[in-house]
């Protein structure tokens, strides 16, 4: 459903942001994407999404090519930024109805599914609000929404969880759940491995833009002697990186 092929990236002829980066996510799976600051996560996702262009490599959507056919690829992705700061001047409604425009959605189809997620995260009350005058918290939810609305088959989410409370991050991970099991691909980037653990089918794990794991926890754990949380797993592994180079 997502395939990621050998893809490389760098600014302004810098170190690689991402180097020689593979990996697949399938239908049905919840993907985290784990690793420290700086080591490329948030670049990878704008590589798929396509917000960067690759310098090198394939990605995939739904058997699309980002750079070949990047509108129909595109159609297919749903994508939450880590800090949502975009349509600022917008009401809550005003944003939706727009997506909804954007991606053809029929009216009444858009309006059941605003008011099904909506008022999974309580935001019912706020869609008449200014988006400008939302809290952190609420713009991520509003752009949750939007981001479900056209159905993706590949939902892509930076560090969806930051800033929510415990009871929208609770809902955000069964939207997850629920997302993947109706054969859909779901792809997060976090630093909370114990998310991480808790809803995920694979992890990958990347540092200075290279993987240097990909597979299930239990597939980590038994790769690595002695440990027992997913937390001593990736300090010792993000460690060993460190000292090889
Ligand atoms: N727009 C940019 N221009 C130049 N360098 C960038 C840009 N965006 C990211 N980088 C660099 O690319 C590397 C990877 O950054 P990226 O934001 O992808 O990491 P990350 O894993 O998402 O980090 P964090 O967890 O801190 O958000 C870093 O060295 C960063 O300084």
């Amino acid at each position: 459903m997502l395939r990621l092929l050998d893809v490389s990236k760098s600014y302004n002829n810098s170190e690689k942001a991402v180097h020689n980066l593979s990996l697949h996510v399938n239908e049905g799976e919840i993907f985290g994407f784990l690793g420290p600051n700086g080591a490329g996560k948030s670049t990878t996702i704008k590589l798929i999404t396509g917000i960067q262009p690759l310098d090198s490599g394939t990605i995939k959507i739904n058997n699309l090519d980002i750079e070949k056919a990047p509108l129909e690829a595109k159609k297919n992705i749903g994508y939450v930024a880590d800090v949502p700061e975009y349509f600022m001047h917008f009401k809550g409604i005003e944003f939706l109805s727009f997506l909804r425009d954007i991606y053809k959605i029929p009216v009444e189809n858009a309006e059941k599914r605003i008011e099904n997620i909506a008022s999974k995260l309580n935001m019912l009350y706020a869609l008449e609000g200014h988006i400008k005058n939302y809290s952190h918290g609420m713009k991520k939810k509003l752009f949750i929404i939007g981001s479900l609305l056209h159905s993706p088959k590949v939902w892509i989410l930076d560090e969806p969880l930051n800033g929510l409370d415990p009871k929208s991050s609770h809902t955000i991970k069964e939207l997850m759940k629920d997302h993947a099991s109706q054969g859909n691909a779901v792809f997060f980037s976090t630093h909370m491995l114990a998310i991480a653990e808790e809803v995920c089918h694979r992890i990958g794990i990347i540092d200075r833009g290279q993987k240097l794991f990909e597979g299930t926890v239990e597939e980590i754990k038994k790769n690595v002697q002695n440990q027992t949380s997913l937390e001593n797993l990736f300090l010792e592994l993000i460690d060993d990186d460190h000292n090889a180079n």
